[in-house]
């Protein structure tokens, strides 16, 4: 049975149409990779999976229930293209604001907060304003916050762009590892060919419309090509 289910969700944003009749369906425990240009929809898709856009058209569910009420009791994990930080809080400070919010015991507060800041590589920046980050440094700080509650889905926009090959490395063998240890379910948005091709799942998006949802193998197969951006431009 399909952990999430998507069906045939439209969107407009100020009367425009974005998002066209999209449906999938997503199990438990897997990585899909939304993938397509810039502009094409991912982070709306990811928005709107995430709960932040009202359905227009369409229904999205998640373990047959309505996706909104995941958000609510505190399964799901986001981390936005931007957003959702607070310029004169240190890295410390919003791990801990986010804990209380998730209701994080202490010592659980304590271990998550140094072991994910290590992670994204932020350990030794943790007292620093996010006012003087980077844009990746921020970007790493709110895929920590993402991941802090252990939430059985997790949403990522783009969570590895710009960073370097070691940390992108370290982050994947932690993301596969809780797909595969922990049953976390992960959905996430790239540009970056490299990483679709790592994964199972994938969804293309080509100007707000689902052109491809399967396998990369199948991709290939179908396509007859041997490159993501080959098997995307035959298709278009
Ligand atoms: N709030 C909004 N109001 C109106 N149009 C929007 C809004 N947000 C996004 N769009 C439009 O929707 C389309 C899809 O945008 P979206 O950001 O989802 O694309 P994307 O594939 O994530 O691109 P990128 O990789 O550059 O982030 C674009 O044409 C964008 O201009």
């Amino acid at each position: 049975m399909a952990y999430i289910d998507v069906n045939n969700i439209s969107l407009k944003k100020r009367s425009r149409p974005i998002l066209h009749h999209i449906s999938f369906s997503i199990h438990k425990g897997t990585i899909t990779c939304i993938y397509g240009p810039s502009g094409s929809g991912k982070s709306l898709l990811l928005n709107t999976l995430a709960g932040y856009c009202p359905l227009q058209e369409g229904t999205i569910s998640c373990n047959d229930q309505p996706i909104e009420k995941l958000y609510l009791i505190q399964k799901m994990g986001f981390m936005p293209q931007t957003g959702g930080l607070y310029p004169f809080l240190n890295a410390k400070e919003h791990m801990t604001y986010y804990s209380r919010l998730y209701q994080l015991p202490h010592k659980t507060t304590q271990v998550r907060i140094k072991e994910l800041l290590s992670l994204v590589e932020l350990w030794g920046h943790s007292h620093t304003l996010v006012s003087q980050y980077t844009n990746d440094m921020k970007r790493s700080l709110s895929l920590a916050i993402s991941l802090l509650h252990r939430p059985s889905l997790l949403l990522l926009d783009e969570p590895t762009y710009g960073i370097n090959p070691v940390l992108n490395k370290r982050i994947w063998n932690y993301l596969k590892d809780l797909a595969s240890s922990f049953g976390t379910t992960i959905v996430m948005a790239t540009s970056l060919e490299e990483e679709v091709r790592m994964n199972s799942h994938v969804l293309l998006l080509q100007k707000g419309s689902l052109i491809y949802d399967g396998t990369v193998p199948d991709l290939f197969n179908l396509t007859h090509q041997t490159t993501i951006n080959d098997a995307y431009t035959h298709l278009s």
